[in-house]
């Protein structure tokens, strides 16, 4: 089990991190869970699968800052072609989700964390594994087994940590978010 516990551990500080930089976007998280939880309540799970809102800030953090940018590398037991490119049989291959999260031609201000991209219903961008413009999880035969766990944790941490609690820098500060791992 690849850092199951670190992976969904870095999805709650990176999206904390993008909500403290946003304060409009936390205030519309807020306002989500006052309508749906109310505010004399405490987040329970039956409250999660209805924070659509809440759901767009997480798939939106999974498309900015992928836990495992290059996925888990791969190596394949029979020569392909892929993209007109011959990948010999036991090529280690890396494919970087980090960059295709980022493709101009697949989002519109690709750099910009905007949760309301997510919240076109139905939404194209699941993580199912089918859409490759998104693929915070994997694909195929190895994609992240642990997806049902992942959602449910995340999604009641953000939002039991968002329901209790105003977080805020302090005064004129500004959080450095600039990735600088990897060369990627
Ligand atoms: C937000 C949290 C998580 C993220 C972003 C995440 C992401 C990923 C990714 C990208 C892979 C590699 C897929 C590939 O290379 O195609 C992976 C593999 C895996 N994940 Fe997760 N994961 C998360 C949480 C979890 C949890 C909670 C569990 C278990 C309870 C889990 C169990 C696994 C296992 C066992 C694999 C290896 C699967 C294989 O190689 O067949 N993950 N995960």
């Amino acid at each position: 089990m690849i850092g199951a516990t670190d992976t969904t551990a870095t999805m709650v500080e990176w999206a904390m991190a993008e909500l403290i930089n946003k304060p409009e976007v936390m205030k519309k998280v807020q306002e989500e869970l006052s309508d749906i939880v109310g505010l004399d309540k405490v987040v329970e799970e039956s409250h999660v699968p209805k924070l659509h809102y809440l759901e767009a800030v997480f798939k939106e953090t999974l498309r900015l800052h992928p836990a495992l940018p290059l996925l888990i590398p791969k190596r394949p037991s029979q020569s392909s072609i892929a993209g007109g490119y011959t990948i010999p049989k036991d090529t280690k291959v890396f494919s970087n989700v980090w960059a295709m999260h980022r493709d101009p031609e697949a989002w519109d201000e690709p750099s910009e964390f905007k949760p309301e991209r997510f919240l076109s219903y139905p939404c194209k961008f699941d993580y199912s594994g089918n859409n490759f413009q998104f693929l915070p999880f994997g694909s195929a035969r190895r994609i992240c087994p642990g997806i049902p766990l992942a959602e449910k944790m995340v999604m009641h941490v953000l939002a039991s940590l968002l329901h209790s609690f105003d977080w805020k820098l302090p005064e004129g500060e500004v959080l450095d978010l600039s990735e600088r791992s990897l060369g990627l």
